[in-house]
């Protein structure tokens, strides 16, 4: 196994959501760094690591909440030694109208005693991309892409830097396409005079990898770095530039689990309602009715007795995912928060008792979903494989106690193939499919 020079971690990465975490995780390992996730801050230290990215829950939760578990991760990030930090949030820029990506970048910045980092959500492997500020899903804008819909953080304008400046009283700035096109240095000299135009934040534009790596380069003095996974691609090669990473390393491999398999999904996306139906097409599901679960209906009971019919024979999914239409008509009657929350904790209280029946194989649909199912299922830490799909790893939970290792993928509700839901189980070890 390869293994870094310095005796301590050197990348301390804080991710606003579990699949965000597990997405960057991803990316830090096809780069050659041996990578952990810990959901929150750990009780204990990750050995053999070069990078940790910490899975916070704090993409929606109010802006002072999310600024102090950042801050409490980054603490713990600079206990354990890293050097450089990387606050991870949603490639299409996930937020709330209060935040939550500027307050935690300002709070980031004033605790590393720094005065300026980047902002670049680009991922081109999935069609993320951005041009003179305006964010890109495959060929639409941001606010015509459906991310218009989403449940918990509607993305109603694609002009990043107004976005941005509307969450922060620091000065937005924008490295635009035409220099990053140029390369690293060019990329450094902008940073170097937006920082004396007093800009605290930039965000960067970037079409293709080549562009990230680029701007990876240009980003080695900075203490923080943010964005989506992508971006992260270019900051390993730092590591190794420094002489304090060796390059080429493979991913990591997972212990394999015996036990049945689930997939659960708490997404309304349309990637998610697309796999959802293609599974329909050839293996059982269970849709859970979040205006039954209001009434108090003992849905999660029904559930179960669905599971316990299907596993022995064959894996299942339990799902939430429905249409736009009917989320807004779901969230009219019950409000957004307690809709979410009440699918969320049936979603936890299924998969805990699932676990008890023997399921060790979870593949979960949704950022929310997924913090909400691995908290749940008491899981402390992630070790990071292979990759699934572009922004999804198969992942092992590091046992704690004589806890049964269970094998996850959590997915983004955006993310994955429309066979993904069988792609996912397949590799994490299911063979009846
Ligand atoms: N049918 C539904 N009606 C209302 N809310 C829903 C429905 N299905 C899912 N949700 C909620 O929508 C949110 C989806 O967020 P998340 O799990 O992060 O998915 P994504 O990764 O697509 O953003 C969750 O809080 C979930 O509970
Ligand atoms: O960057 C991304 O797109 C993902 O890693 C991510 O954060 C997605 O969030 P959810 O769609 O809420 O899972």
């Amino acid at each position: 196994m390869q293994s870094n020079t310095a005796s301590s971690p050197l990348l301390g990465c804080i991710a606003d959501d579990f699949t965000g975490a597990t997405d960057l995780a991803n990316m830090l390992v096809r780069e050659g760094m041996r990578t952990v996730q810990t959901i929150g801050v750990s009780a204990t230290t990750p050995q053999d690591v070069d990078a940790i990215v910490v899975a916070l829950k704090s993409r929606t939760v109010p802006a002072a909440e999310a600024v102090a578990d950042s801050l409490a991760a980054l603490s713990w990030l600079q206990q354990q030694g890293c050097r450089q930090f990387f606050f991870k949030y949603c490639s299409t820029f996930d937020s709330t109208a209060k935040g939550n990506i500027g307050p935690v970048i300002d709070a980031l910045l004033q605790a590393l005693g720094s005065d300026f980092t980047i902002a670049c959500p680009v991922f081109p492997e999935t069609g993320r991309t951005l041009y003179r500020g305006h964010l890109f899903i495959q060929d639409q804008l941001l606010n015509e892409s459906g991310m218009q819909n989403h449940p918990l953080t509607p993305m109603t304008d694609a002009n990043l830097v107004r976005v941005l400046q509307q969450q922060t009283p620091s000065k937005v700035g924008l490295i635009a396409y035409p220099a990053v096109a140029q390369g690293s240095e060019k990329i450094h000299t902008e940073i170097a005079g937006l920082r004396q135009q007093g800009v605290r934040m930039a965000i960067v534009d970037a079409l293709e990898n080549q562009d990230l790596y680029a701007i990876g380069a240009a980003c080695a003095d900075l203490s923080l770095v943010t964005g989506g996974s992508g971006i992260a691609l270019g900051l390993p090669a730092n590591f190794v530039k420094a002489g304090l990473l060796q390059p080429g390393a493979k991913a990591s491999a997972l212990p394999g689990v015996e036990g049945w398999s689930v997939v659960l999904a708490g997404s309304a996306s349309k990637a998610t309602n697309a796999q959802v139906a293609a599974w329909m097409e050839k293996h059982p599901a269970f849709r859970l009715d979040p205006l039954a679960l209001a009434r108090g209906e003992p849905i999660v009971a029904q559930a179960l007795a669905f599971a316990d019919k299907h596993l022995e024979q064959q894996p299942l999914l339990i799902y939430a995912t429905t249409t736009p239409e009917q989320v807004r008509q779901v969230q009219a009657e019950l409000g957004v928060e307690r809709a979410g929350q009440l699918i969320e904790q049936a979603l936890a209280d299924i998969a805990v008792a699932l676990q008890a029946s023997g399921v060790r194989r979870f593949v979960i649909a949704g950022g929310e979903t997924s913090g909400a199912v691995v908290k749940a299922l008491d899981v402390h830490a992630l070790r990071i494989g292979a990759q699934i799909d572009p922004g999804v790893p198969a992942t092992a939970s590091i046992a704690t106690d004589g806890s049964p290792v269970l094998a996850l993928a959590l997915k983004s509700g955006n993310f994955g193939s429309v066979d993904f839901f069988e792609k996912a189980l397949r590799q994490l070890g299911e063979t009846r499919l």
